[in-house]
């Protein structure tokens, strides 16, 4: 079995492609509409299953936003230089709530970014990530 991805329901589709593109370097994999059933999903990713995780993006019409309760806690992305991916992160408009630092009683330096609809998104220094310097490399 393989981890495929993980869905988060979004209020707006289109402010949330920009956001997962142009701010966190992801590339648009497809989308798809369902008028029946009044919905439409963005897969996004750094690349496509079985090799990459996807992130699946819901649109119910005309739900614009989300009680997003206490449960949710974050979604997590490897950066190889996390301080080269922070400032890119704000130079292309994203919010940094948590600058690069280590974990609370732990070595691994770790940052958080919001997206559009308040979910928190967590970076991770991993030299290994073989994604050098900021995000669209
Ligand atoms: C394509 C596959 O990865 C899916 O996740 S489709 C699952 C399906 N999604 C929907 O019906 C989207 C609209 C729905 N109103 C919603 O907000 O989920 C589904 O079964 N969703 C139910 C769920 O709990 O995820
Ligand atoms: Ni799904």
């Amino acid at each position: 079995m393989r981890f495929l991805h993980t869905m988060l329901r979004v209020g707006n589709l289109e402010r949330s492609i920009d956001f997962y593109t142009k701010v966190l370097g992801m590339k648009l994999l497809r989308t798809s509409d369902n008028p029946e059933y009044k919905y439409k999903l963005a897969f996004l990713g750094y690349g496509s299953n079985p090799e990459h995780a996807e992130l699946e993006l819901t649109y119910n019409y005309g739900t614009d936003s989300y009680d997003m309760g206490t449960a949710y806690g974050h979604i997590a992305i490897s950066a190889e230089d996390i301080y080269a991916t922070c400032d890119a992160v704000r130079a292309a408009g994203g919010n940094i709530t948590r600058e690069p630092g280590p974990v609370k009683g732990g070595s691994t330096v770790i940052a958080f970014v919001t997206d559009p609809d308040g979910y928190k998104i967590e970076f991770i220094q991993r030299k290994d990530d073989g994604v050098p310097g900021g995000l669209n490399n």
